[in-house]
């Protein structure tokens, strides 16, 4: 059945015609991201969500999609999505990072144009038929000093533009490097000295705990009187009552925004100050960028959908359209590790070591621990999988390590998983053959070779002569075919490892008499 997905944000219509290309069945309802209650009542019925700005994914909406694995934003802001609640659901939540960036930034520096112009309150006057030639009196920004707060896709975009407007520029960005500061030519500069020496300040961070309110009372005040404010970024990053209280003082010259703490913004404290100008969330509303986005979420969507392929997810790493069909049968294995640990491990798990030699190193094995955790959890948790499986497990304290190596041993690639419980280490090895299948190649350091079926036996015994025709006796008189049978020892009349493959589930009745079968020291029957 192909996988629907659901539209309910106005996405160009390049969207669905991907959707309808690629063969993804997709239902544009571009008003119903509104209809919060109507909204909840269908997410149910889909296998994507495609969305903007208006609609609002919630922990309440992400607990009735049942069927939901992805959530494409056709843009950059995320912050109307719950990821947390998303990730915990296994939800992958992806954006389209770059398609809305330069018309962003040109509407950040039309908004400068417009604020330190005066142009929307000039043009209300002419077109009243005022001329008030001597009311509008503007700024030159020429030689002007812009500081940026946020200089990462569209702050360097606007820096780029306004050094062509021959201004200086100056930013503050923690995660700006000086070698790249230097390449675009801006000076990295603490906030004190942003404030201190901007004559114009544009916003462009993301809404974080550390960014919201960045402007308020005490940072309007160590600006450069009359400065110039613009937000293009996020509603929140301003105190909007503090902005409102510093243009009517005057201690702000302008102030633009696009965005607002709510939206859509009908009222706000800001409309109607001095020399204000807004606008409502217009910065990516360009035909070019909604058609750039529009296209990119429903490729990366139908990439996830139809072959399991990542592109800028927020909570999963990436994995592309060519490596997927290879990681895919080490995908398998991991998780096979995972769930095979996972059932014997009694204890609770401290950490978890992942060990990849070979060419299975050289994949995105982030993706293969992904896996392997799941599996992991897997046996103590109702819903887990790759997106949720690190988050589930960092909360649950579990340290997880990696190590990659070079070829090792007899098999040319394999994965080793070590389960380490404050009473014992217990490792598992497997590979994948040339057939594509997983095959289990080491238990607790006893080599064997075993391909896991659906009901497996995991049986622990000594080496002894008897215990083979024993166990085949007690499980034919209980009617329970064996598919497989794999043995392995450490070392000849020592511990002995068997794996069987069962046509079924093991009574109860039939466990027991095997636990008491001689030389057995314990069964326990495992679900793949
Ligand atoms: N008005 C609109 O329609 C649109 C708004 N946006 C918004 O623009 C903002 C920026 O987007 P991008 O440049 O693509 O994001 P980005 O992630 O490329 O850049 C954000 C920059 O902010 C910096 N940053 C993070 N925390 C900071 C802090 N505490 N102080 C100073 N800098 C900090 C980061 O290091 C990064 O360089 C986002 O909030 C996005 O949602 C994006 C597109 C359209
Ligand atoms: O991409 C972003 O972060 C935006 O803010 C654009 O929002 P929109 O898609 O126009 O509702």
């Amino acid at each position: 059945m192909a996988p629907r997905v659901l539209i309910s944000d106005k996405l160009s219509a390049a969207a669905v015609q991907i959707f309808a290309d690629r063969g993804v069945d997709a239902d544009f309802l571009p008003d119903i991201g509104k209809d919060k209650a109507r909204l909840q009542e269908i997410i149910g019925g889909y296998d994507g969500l495609a969305i903007r700005s208006a609609t609002k994914v919630t922990e309440k909406l992400i607990g009735a999609a049942g069927r939901l694995k992805v959530i494409g934003r056709a843009g950059i802001g995320v912050d109307n999505v719950d990821i947390k609640a998303a990730t915990s659901r296994g939800i992958i939540v992806m954006n389209t990072p770059f398609g809305n960036a330069i018309t962003t930034a040109e509407h950040a520096l039309s908004m400068m144009m417009a604020a330190i112009r005066q142009i929307p309150a000039a043009d209300a006057s002419t077109q009243a038929g005022k001329w008030e030639k001597s009311k509008f009196i503007g700024r030159e920004l020429t030689g002007k000093t812009l500081g940026l707060i946020g200089c990462g896709n569209i702050g360097s975009i606007v820096a780029d533009r306004a050094l062509g407007l021959k201004m200086k520029v100056i930013a503050y960005d923690p995660f700006l490097t000086p070698e790249r500061a230097i390449s675009l030519g801006v000076e990295k500069v603490e906030l004190e000295t942003l404030l201190a020496r901007a004559d114009v300040i544009s916003l462009h961070t993301p809404l974080t705990d550390k960014t919201r309110n960045i402007i308020n009372d005490e940072t309007l005040a160590a600006m450069k009187p009359g400065a110039v404010l613009i937000n293009c970024a996020r509603g929140g990053l301003a105190d909007e009552m503090a902005v409102r209280a510093a243009l009517d003082s005057g201690k702000l010259g302008a102030a633009a925004f696009d965005v607002f703490v709510e939206e859509p913004a009908e009222t706000n404290p800001l409309f109607g100050a001095p020399n204000f100008v807004a606008t409502p969330h217009l910065g990516a509303s360009t035909l070019e960028a909604q058609e750039n986005v529009a296209l990119q979420v429903a490729e990366q969507m139908c990439d996830y959908l139809l072959h399991g392929a990542v592109t800028n997810a927020l909570n999963m790493p990436s994995i592309s359209a060519e490596e997927a069909p290879k990681l895919a049968p080490f995908v398998r294995l991991a998780e096979q590790l995972g769930l095979f640990a996972g059932q014997l491990t009694e204890s609770g798990i401290e950490t978890v070591r992942l060990e990849y030699a070979g060419a299975v190193a050289e994949l995105k094995t982030e993706a293969l621990t992904a896996a392997a955790l799941t599996g992991l959890l897997t046996p103590l948790l109702q819903t887990v999988n790759m997106v949720s499986a690190p988050a589930l497990a960092a909360e649950r304290g579990l340290s997880v390590e990696e190590l990659r190596r070079g070829k090792r041993g007899a098999y040319e690639t394999y994965i080793r998983l070590t389960v380490v419980t404050e009473r014992q280490e217990r490792s598992v090895a497997g590979t994948v053959f040339a057939d594509g299948k997983p095959r289990i190649i080491q238990v607790k350091g006893i080599n064997m070779e075993a391909e896991l079926g659906a009901h497996m036996l995991y049986i622990t015994n000594e080496d002894k002569p008897g215990f083979i025709g024993h166990l085949g006796t007690e499980l034919g008189s209980a009617g329970v075919n064996i598919a497989t049978f794999n043995l392995g020892r450490s070392a000849p009349g020592q511990d002995a490892i068997c794996l069987v493959e069962v046509d079924g589930e093991v009574p109860p009745d039939v466990m027991a008499r095997l636990q008491a079968v001689s030389h057995v020291k314990q069964v326990k029957a495992l679900r793949f």
